[in-house]
Parts: structure tokens; sequence; C-alpha cells
């Protein structure tokens, strides 16, 4: 693959642009000079930047993308590459807008050389197939953008064994080893299925590493409006870092707006969440929702702290059980399944179906008449609360089990974790693994105690057997 890396701005001008620069000379002699040199050294970045960054910054200029009026600009950050202010800006201010015609989406596959072989494909897997592609050829329309993409992040899917070791009885290791399953299995049906049967399309190797790479691009930087579907990649705009101190979500519109010198198109455009002063990093919201394991998968950082320590437990009915077929319906009437996650976050309330999924998941004996007594509506409303002792001790022992059998899969203590924090120096790498494990340990924590006070207090709860008698005792009382 041809580079422009050998070409310095200066000296990097397409057809297009030489036309615009005698276009500014002859403004220069029509007494438009202020304009023409501001709007010249307005291209020029920090001079450390990379010259493929200026390259692009260049291509993003030419491209009518961003102007003098543009409020901020790339420049080297702690976290790789990022946006910062050029000039104070106010809370809301929109900051950026790329047009539609730069975006890397299913719209764009589709017409493309390649647009009627990935019809039917997975959205992430057909602009995989193009973003490599792209990468590929000489005269990529997006040449300057995938110059700038990195090779690879700190994300699990990347790590070798070894730093896979670290994160050893995580359900991190766990998901990142299903991802990496996923994502080889998508790979080798893509390239029976489409790369080898067309050699025109694709006269050059695919490898695995080119599909994780493309993979890794699109989990770390792709926009995705209403799911999956609307996936895409955003020139410019995805220069945006994180951060926790944006606590909203609804800076990113797709608007209609002037898109270049004379034409207007549906532009992504960011609005700053936050006050900045000239020089502070434009920051945005990843995801408030995300957990830290979540964090790590897909863009290969975790946030410090504890607010996204999260723990995922996974409840099933056995198809073994007595009662399979009720059960099942009970819990999809209820919007649940034979399989239920319940993701318990540090700090906060258990989530509210789980007890109820929990009493029915452990259901049996005579509590079993419950499941033929009532609607299913009515049994769901019943397992809110305590259905019999033996029941309630039951689902405090699977629970406690559980999180027992959790703790002791990994390979390192609570304690020896909060002293290799404490001395910090650690590699991005393993700040993720000592977080991760760290936070889901605590959570495991905080499971375990919520369910041994329950095993304490399970002579005094009320029992649904023992309130129906109550009940029946009541109204006996008024009738008499
Ligand atoms: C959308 S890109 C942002 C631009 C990126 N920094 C670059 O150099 O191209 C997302 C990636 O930026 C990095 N990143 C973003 N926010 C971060 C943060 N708060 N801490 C550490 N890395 C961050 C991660 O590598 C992440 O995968």
């Amino acid at each position: 693959m041809a580079s422009v890396f050998s070409l310095h701005p200066s000296t990097f001008l397409s057809p297009l642009k030489t036309t615009k620069l005698r276009t500014k000379f002859q403004t220069l002699h029509s007494s438009q000079k202020p304009f023409l040199i501001s709007s010249l050294k307005f291209k020029q970045l920090d001079p450390k930047i990379p010259r493929q960054v200026q390259t692009f910054w260049n291509w993003l200029c030419d491209e009518g993308v961003v102007s003098i009026k543009t409020p901020v600009k790339p420049a080297i950050v702690p976290e790789g590459l990022g946006l910062v202010a050029k000039k104070d800006i106010a809370k809301g201010e929109t900051v950026l807008g790329v047009p539609r015609r730069l975006w890397i989406n299913t719209d764009t596959v589709a017409k493309s050389e390649i647009g009627n072989l990935c019809t039917g494909l997975e959205p992430w897997i057909s602009i995989a197939l193009f973003l490599i592609r792209e990468k590929w050829k000489d005269d990529s329309k997006w040449k300057y953008f995938i110059d700038v993409l990195p090779e690879s992040t700190d994300s699990t899917i990347y790590w070798s064994e070894e730093e896979l070791s670290e994160i050893q009885g995580t359900q991190l290791l766990s998901t990142t080893l299903s991802v990496k399953d996923y994502v080889q299995n998508e790979f080798q049906k893509v390239e029976d299925e489409v790369i080898l049967g067309n050699k025109q399309l694709f006269p050059f190797r695919i490898t695995l590493d080119d599909f994780f790479w493309a993979f890794g691009i699109l989990r770390s930087r792709a926009f995705s409006r209403a799911g999956i579907q609307n996936l895409m990649l955003v020139p410019f705009a995805d220069l945006a870092n994180h951060s926790a101190k944006v606590t909203t979500e609804d800076h990113i519109h797709e608007v209609d707006g002037p898109a270049g010198l004379f034409s207007w198109d549906l532009l992504l455009s960011f609005q700053s969440p936050l006050k900045l002063k000239a020089g502070d990093q434009f920051l945005i919201q990843y995801g408030l929702k995300k957990s830290n394991a979540d964090m790590a998968i897909g863009y290969g950082f975790i946030e410090p702290g504890s607010a996204r320590d999260t723990f995922t437990l996974t409840l099933e009915i056995s198809k073994h059980d007595d009662f399979y077929k009720d059960k099942l319906d009970i819990a999809e009437s209820n919007g649940l399944g034979e399989t239920s996650d319940f993701d318990i976050k540090l700090g906060q309330s258990l989530p509210p179906a789980l007890f109820p999924y929990l009493r029915l998941v452990a259901l049996g004996g005579t509590d079993a008449s419950l499941l033929e007594s009532f609607s299913r509506k009515a049994v769901w409303d019943h397992l809110e609360l305590p259905v019999s002792r033996a029941n309630e001790e039951l689902i405090c022992k699977i629970v406690r089990d559980a999180c027992k059998s959790a703790l002791s899969g990994y390979h390192t203590t609570t304690e020896e974790d909060a002293k290799l924090m404490k001395e910090g120096n650690l590699s991005s790498r393993l700040q993720i693994a000592v977080g991760v494990r760290a936070g889901e340990k605590v959570v495991l924590q905080q499971i375990d105690n919520i369910f041994r006070e329950r095993e304490w207090k399970l002579d005094e709860l009320e029992y649904h057997q023992e309130k129906r008698l109550k009940d029946l005792d009541q109204a006996k009382v008024r009738n008499s």
C-alpha cells in the first residue's frame, strides 16, 4: 500500500487544492488578505503532531469539513490523539459537523464495488471488509483517515496469553474469549463464502489479524445511533476521547447543515457537554451504562473508581426441572427466559426481577402448587415476596455458592490487587486487569453479604403460605 508519509504536508497539493490556492491568491489581491493568512495558519497543527495527522487535517480542510471557525483541532493527549479547544467553548456549543458523504456505514458499502457481495452480511462484517479493502487501496477516498487509525488498542481482544492470565477467573476473560471465538468464526465464514470466491475484488490476502483490526476499530470508534444497524465510522468525530466528567449522552446529533463550500448534507454533529477553556480537551461520554468489562473489551481502558464495577449473575431454569415448562412460561410472560442475566453494580440495589426469578428457579416440593393455582401474572406477583422458608433458604444458598465458586477462581486476593494499585506504575493493560478483577470481587462480596444477611433473617420474614393463612383467618373473622 502506497503511503503519504513521504510527502511533506506543505508539498501535499492535490489538483483540487491547487485550484483552491489559486483562487485564494486571486482574492488576496481583491483585499481579502487577512482571511487568506489566517486560513492558511489555521491549517497548521502543533509541530510535534505526526505528519499523517497533519495530512489528515489538510484533507478535512480541503473537504470543507473544518474551517477557521472550527473550535477544535487534533492534538496529542494522554489518551493518544484527541480534540483540543482552540478557544473557549460554551456548554452546548457545536464543535464539529461531519457530512454524510464522509461517513463509512452500510450505505457506503452498498454503493461500493463490494456492495452486492455484502448484501445479507451482518452490518459490522460488511463495514469491516470495506475498511480492510480501503486500507489496501492506493486511491481510497478515506486514505488519509485510515492512515491515522491505530493498529490496535489495549482492548483485551489483542492481549497475549500472558496478559490474559492476569484476568484469570474473571467474567472479562470469558467474555473476551467468546468475542474472539465469534470474530474468528465469522472470519472463517466470510473468507469461505465471500473473500476466496471473489479474488477480482479481493486480490490481496486478508488475514484473521486484518479482520480483528477492523473489528477493534469498529468497536472502539464507530458510532451507532439506534443499535448495530446504524453503525458508522465518522472521520474526525472519532477523535473524541471519553471522560467520566461527562454525565450525559445527548451531545451527538444528526442534523442538516452546510457540508463544504457549496453543499448541504446530513451532518454528524457534536455539541460540547462541558464548558471548555482554550487548550482543554473536548471530551464525550462513551456510554453511561457500560461496565468496566465492556469498556475494557470495546475501548481498551477502564474508568478508575468503582462506578462501573459490575458482576453479571446468570441464572437458568434447568431443563431437567419437573416444572420446567410452567416455569419457563412464567419467566417468558414476564420478559425473561430460560437463561437470564442480572447485572449487579457496586453500591446499587439488586435488579428488581432477580428475587422473583430466583424464587421461580428454586420453586419445588409443596411450593410448586403455586404454579397451578394462579394466572402467570399472579404467580409472578406472588414471587415478589418470599414464598416459603425452604425456598428462601435455597435461593440464598444458590447465590452464596455461586459467589463462593466465582471468588475461588481468581488468582489474586483483594488485598494483593489493592497493594498493586497503590504501588502504581502498572502498564496500561495490567491496570485494566487489576481494576477489573478487583471490581468483580468486590461486587461478588457485596452480593454474598446481601444473601448472608438474608439468611440471618429467614426466621423473621413473612412467607406466602403464612400470609395466605393469615388472610383466610382475617376473612373468617370479618364474615363471622
Ligand atoms: C474513539 S477513539 C478516540 C481517539 C483515540 N484516542 C486515537 O488516538 O485515535 C477511542 C480510543 O481512544 C482511547 N481513549 C478514549 N478515551 C480514553 C480514556 N478516557 N482513557 C484512556 N483511553 C481513552 C482508547 O484507546 C479508545 O479505544
